[in-house]
């Protein structure tokens, strides 16, 4: 006979069962969490779609590059003007007399440009140069081309060729300091523009070319001074401005084969610091127990190993990835389009490389340590100068908030030498007329090429022309592939011809795309025309 349950333990065992349950349900929540994760994840790769231009009258443009039959002519031109060595040492010390060489230079190798009736040449402050080019259409908002003419030092000795003699290499590459930073630029421009004026054209949009002279050492005495020329004749608005900046790679972003044109539409903050240490000075023979370089050192060592924290995902470069996301392969394309779940474990990944780490966070590079006179003196000062490239999401105040509270040092002193807030991002949706026709330019010019927003590690003159424009770009036509990045301010600066033809191409489409949509209310997005 089955003996029946008291009424008490009836109880305490429906009690039990229904704990269990909960305990059972609890242990599957993880299970449904990772379930419907992964169904997002899973959809948001499947989904990814670099956004398209939605302006057909870009779209359908079959706008023509330069004629190929004077690539070399081109190329020996560009050779030319880097035997000039316009070097900018620091503030107030440049090779200046170089500088007016090289105007001369510009004068005798673009006859066309100097001579014709719509362009007119200004010399700025002494050195720089800025060409007006007056369109048909003067009343069109006009937008202005940019690049520079000095260039950084070069020491000789680890080139295959002078970095001065402006040389041939096997009839493929122009070698020599200037080649990508920036005089492919200042002639690859003006290349486009004697073309179109030879081939008997004129634009219909107006539009300025400004070449600074001193953008290597900040672009106060260069691109400021334009500026300051512009804004004092009313020219306070351009539909954009297309500097130097990020290129064409390849091979640089994991998961693709393709070319990738990375377009600068922000710029990362510049802020350096000078630490500073008074200690007490005196015979070596008997040391101070903790000297100035000593304590110099311990607060640079402290701000070494103590990185900024990742800011990775949180700025446009989750733009930058989330466009490319429909172009590289399954595993990478999960990362790309799902930066909400992965962006820490991207960071992680690409800390490990010095460029790849410079689009995680702040960065923060000594670059001048300066202490001591003599083997048996104990100096009494000790500095050092730190240069931080600030991400977009962090303000300078707050970067030196953490540099002090890094150092927690008292007597260490920290004085702001320069700084600069990160540009605000210029537009560059699918709607945007000004990006896209950078864009459109792009994919006219390269093959296989996507074209990706990002934010430009390093500084350009751009920061003296924000006050001009709302939508700066920043962009070098020329293909760059892993090995080639070093050559930047580096050794064996160089770009082969075709590069070089290409650039001259993309200089003069933008020319010609810019008319194209002169018809469209400059300056207002495709949305807006419609709506219009
Ligand atoms: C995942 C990240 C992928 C990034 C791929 C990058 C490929 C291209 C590689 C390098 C880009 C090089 C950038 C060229 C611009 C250089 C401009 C420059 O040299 N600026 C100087 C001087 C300067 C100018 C203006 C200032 O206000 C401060 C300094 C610089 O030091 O930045
Ligand atoms: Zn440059
Ligand atoms: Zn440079």
């Amino acid at each position: 006979m089955v003996q029946s349950k008291s009424p008490k333990w009836q109880l305490r065992w429906r009690c039990g069962r229904w704990w269990w349950k909960v305990f059972k349900l609890l242990l599957k929540i993880p299970l449904v969490i990772g379930l419907l994760l992964s169904v997002v994840v899973l959809y948001r790769a499947f989904t990814a779609s670099t956004p398209a231009s939605t302006l057909d009258i870009l779209n359908n443009a079959q706008t023509a590059g330069v004629d190929d039959g004077l690539k070399m002519e081109r190329a020996h031109r560009l050779a030319g003007a880097l035997r000039i060595s316009t070097i900018s040492y620091e503030p107030g010390k440049q090779e200046t007399g170089e500088l007016l060489k090289l105007h001369r230079y510009l004068e005798k190798e673009f006859p066309a440009v100097h001579n014709c009736s719509f362009v007119k040449r200004e010399i700025i402050n002494v050195y720089s140069l800025l060409y007006t080019v007056t369109g048909t259409s003067p009343d069109k908002l006009p937008y202005m081309l940019a690049s520079h003419l000095d260039v950084v030092p070069a020491d000789p000795e680890h080139w295959e060729v002078d970095p001065f003699s402006g040389k041939i290499v096997n009839n493929t590459y122009i070698y020599g300091r200037g080649t990508i930073d920036d005089k492919g630029g200042v002639l690859g421009i003006l290349e486009a523009l004697e073309y179109l004026i030879k081939k008997g054209e004129r634009p219909q949009r107006s539009f300025f070319i400004a070449f600074g002279h001193d953008e290597e050492v900040s672009g106060k005495q260069g691109a400021q001074e334009i500026a300051r020329v512009l804004l004092k004749r009313g020219v306070d608005r351009l539909d954009f401005v297309l500097d130097e900046g990020y290129t064409v790679t390849r091979y640089i972003f994991p998961g693709t084969r393709k070319h990738v044109a990375l377009v600068g539409v922000s710029e990362k903050g510049y802020l350096t610091l000078e630490l500073s240490v008074n200690g007490s000075p005196g015979h070596s023979s008997f040391p101070p127990w903790e000297s100035a370089i000593g304590i110099l050192s311990e607060a640079i060592t402290k701000l070494e190993k103590n990185k900024l924290p990742s800011m990775f995902g949180t700025g446009p470069e989750r733009s930058t990835f989330e466009y490319l996301a429909p172009h590289v392969g399954f595993l990478h394309r999960l990362l790309y389009s799902n930066m909400w779940l992965f962006s820490g474990f991207m960071a992680r990944i690409m800390e490990k490389e010095a460029l790849s780490n410079a689009y995680v966070r702040t960065t923060s590079a000594i670059t001048v340590f300066h202490g001591g006179i003599k083997e048996n003196v104990v100096p009494a000062h000790a500095k050092a100068t730190i240069n931080h490239r600030v991400h977009p999401s962090q303000t300078i105040s707050e970067v030196i908030e953490f540099d002090k509270r890094t150092i927690d040092d008292p007597r260490v002193e920290i004085k702001v030498k320069a700084s600069k807030e990160a540009h605000t991002v210029s537009p560059y949706g699918p709607d945007d007329v000004q990006f896209n026709l950078i864009a459109r330019s792009i994919y006219q010019t390269f093959d296989d090429v996507v074209v990706i927003p990002g934010v430009l590690i390093a500084n350009t003159d751009t920061r003296w022309y924000l006050g001009l424009s709302s939508h700066l770009y920043r962009f070098f036509p020329t293909v760059i592939y892993p090995q080639d990045t070093n050559r930047y301010h580096g050794i064996d600066e160089r770009i082969s011809i075709d590069n070089y033809q290409q650039a001259v191409s993309f200089y003069y489409r933008v020319m010609k795309n810019a008319d194209l949509i002169i018809g469209h209310v400059a300056s207002t997005t495709a949305h807006q025309q419609r709506e219009l």
